[in-house]
């Protein structure tokens, strides 16, 4: 029936093509031939438009696929950060969470296969999304090595990270003292910005995975101090241990008062533990905000080096170069203690650090550990960015900045730093190569979070918020209004830990301050292990009081066999912490009323709650 007009067509001379067109378009066939054109050309250009406009989002926002449901679900700066703290926003579940299975979970913890079918799905998926943020991000540190991603606003100089030849100093705020000094500074100075009572609630139920050498021991001493003014009960170490039994992966009995039964309701967990999602949710409750933070594993190992030195991995090599060279020889992952070697990030977080930088399944175990990182943890916040990681904790816990001011805790001398070539620093990121990848991805998220939650001009104005705060407070508590070397450490009780080839420093406090100002700005500069001796006490003064007599009867017996020194880490804080309740024991004996006695039971009693 159409074949007419087509053949009418063939058989016309050129010159009446014009006429010839006219009339084929008015034959129904070829109006449908036309429509179809239209259509196909209609298909291909929304399809052009639609992945450019993917293609410019994953360039600009590489993590824009884990947050962007969360803009959506939380339209406002309230339920965004309320948000935080619910099941549907933890970032990458819109993505993964319904794929994922709790064998996954399972499979993690138990260091066994990534593989299994059904998480294949979810691993590919993300990993793809890995691959593109590191690719590009690794682009980006080749100008740059060992630079994180600096947000636009930001100059290199505040981060005291700026590269690997240059190593990090103290921070400027903390001796920059302007004000004359006052006790009121505890009482006036309660900055609220956009988060006031009226429009969220302060989160009480807190979960730190503390990790190693990531400023993780000033992150404690501010959960500690909250926490104490606020008669919150800790997640404290079975038996006044001064950490939750790490390297083992944590189990809910390691806490104190879970088997006895005698603690209705904890609050907050924050010591050393190796994470295992299943059993700390045995101990916390359900609405309970977990956060962790990261440090840029260049920088990390060089602390670890220095700090760790006798671990097995490294008590006879001489440099970090030496080790890096030889480790793929040399290094047994089976000795005790060698973990704090090798990705010790993904170690912390419950996962396999022994992956090697070569091992075909690399990129598929880095995904893996990122979404299951991402499933479990609300926030993750970045050391090199300490500032901002605080201004982002307090707005997620709804706290106010006064809640989040500290001083540096637990950090080494200058002496006791070691310069990096960029080579070194390039076989820190290969050997490290796990952690590398987790620490670029949530250095990424941390920048979108910021961006996304925050804003940029709501993050400078706070920063420099509590940068004043921290100023005052330094002047107002500290002599010299900065960390001295333990040598020079007055008060025997706040000298903090020593271990390895690191001289950690510590404070002095203002000698001219009055009593009640003194105790607070004490709680500040109180080293991890007495505070966290000084709350078991408070908590558990009975049991406390045991662990005494006990610690004075195997005293003598442990000095004389000398074992301390040989001891792994873990056994080392031990000793030390029994070193300290000895001490404590025979101040309390003695009824001497010296400034060393911070931590007796006497003034856990006396002691007035932080503002
Ligand atoms: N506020 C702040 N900002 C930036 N960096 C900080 C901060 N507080 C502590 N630190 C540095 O963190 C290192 C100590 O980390 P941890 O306390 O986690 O160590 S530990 O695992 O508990 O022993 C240690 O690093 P190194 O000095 O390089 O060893 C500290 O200097």
């Amino acid at each position: 029936m159409l074949s007419p007009p087509r053949r009418w067509i063939r058989e016309q001379p050129l010159s009446s093509v014009t006429s010839c067109v006219r009339r084929g378009l008015c034959s129904r066939r070829h109006s449908l031939w036309i429509l179809l054109i239209l259509l196909v050309v209609c298909i291909a250009i929304q399809t052009f438009v639609a992945r450019q406009a993917r293609n410019d989002k994953l360039t600009g926002l590489p993590h824009l696929r884990f947050t962007v449901s969360k803009q959506h679900l939380f339209p406002t700066l309230q339920n965004v950060w309320e948000g935080l703290h619910s099941e549907s926003s933890l970032a990458v579940k819109p993505d993964v969470k319904s794929l994922q299975t709790e064998r996954m979970a399972d499979l993690h913890h138990q260091n066994e296969g990534y593989g299994k079918p059904s998480d294949y799905i979810v691993s590919r998926h993300v990993e793809k999304i890995v691959n593109r943020i590191t690719d590009s991000q690794m682009e980006a540190t080749k100008v740059s090595p060992g630079n994180p991603l600096l947000p636009k606003y930001e100059t290199k100089q505040s981060h005291g990270l700026q590269g690997f030849l240059v190593l990090p100093s103290p921070r400027k705020s903390l001796i920059a003292g302007t004000d004359t000094p006052t006790s009121s500074i505890f009482l006036k100075t309660r900055t609220n910005t956009f988060h006031t009572k009226a429009t969220c609630h302060p989160k009480s139920h807190i979960v730190f995975l503390k990790t190693h050498k990531t400023a993780s021991s000033t992150i404690l001493n501010i959960l500690y101090r909250y926490g104490e003014s606020r008669n919150l009960t800790f997640a404290l170490p079975l038996n006044k241990h001064s950490q939750l039994f790490y390297p083992f992966f944590f189990a809910s009995h390691f806490v104190e008062g879970v088997s006895s039964r005698s603690v209705r309701e904890f609050h907050i967990m924050c010591n050393h533990m190796r994470f295992r999602k299943s059993e700390v949710a045995k101990v916390m409750p359900q609405d309970t905000f977990y956060f962790s933070i990261l440090r840029h594993p260049v920088a990390m190992m060089e602390s670890i080096f220095i700090y760790y030195k006798s671990i097995p991995a490294f008590h006879k090599i001489h440099s970090l170069d030496e080790f890096l060279d030889t480790s793929r020889r040399s290094y047994n992952s089976s000795v005790a203690n060698n973990h704090y070697a090798h990705n010790i990030m993904a170690f912390d977080f419950g996962f396999d650090n022994n992956v090697a930088a070569d091992a075909e399944n690399l990129e598929e175990k880095a995904s893996m550990t990122i979404a299951a990182i991402e499933r479990d943890f609300h926030l993750i916040l970045i050391s090199e960015y300490f500032d901002e990681s605080m201004i982002m904790l307090k707005n997620a816990l709804c706290w106010s900045l006064e809640d989040v001011v500290s001083f540096k805790l637990n950090s080494r001398n200058e002496r006791t730093r070691r310069m990096l070539l960029p080579n070194t620093a390039e076989k820190i990121k290969r050997w490290n190569a796990i952690d590398w990848r987790i620490y670029l991805h949530f250095n990424t998220t941390f920048w979108h979070k910021v961006d996304s939650l925050v804003g940029q001009e709501q993050m400078k104005w706070e920063i420099s918020q509590l940068r004043e705060l921290q100023a005052k407070l330094a002047n107002t508590c500290l002599k010299d209004g900065r960390a001295v070397d333990p040598s020079q450490i007055k008060d025997a009780g706040l000298k903090p830990f020593q271990y390895g080839a690191a001289v950690i420093q510590g404070y002095n406090l203002n000698t001219h301050i009055d009593r009640q100002t003194k105790t607070k700005c004490q709680r500040f500069i109180t080293p991890e292990l007495q505070y966290t001796d000084h709350l078991y006490t408070k908590q558990f003064p009975e049991l406390a009081d045991k662990h005494r007599q006990a610690g004075r009867i195997a005293a003598p017996q442990h000095q004389r066999s000398g074992r301390a020194a040989m001891m792994g880490m873990a056994w080392a804080r031990e000793a030390h912490h029994r070193q300290i309740i000895r001490h404590r024991f025979s101040n309390f004996k003695n009824q001497k009323a010296s400034t060393s006695a911070l931590l007796t039971h006497t003034e856990t009693n006396n002691k007035t709650s932080m503002p």
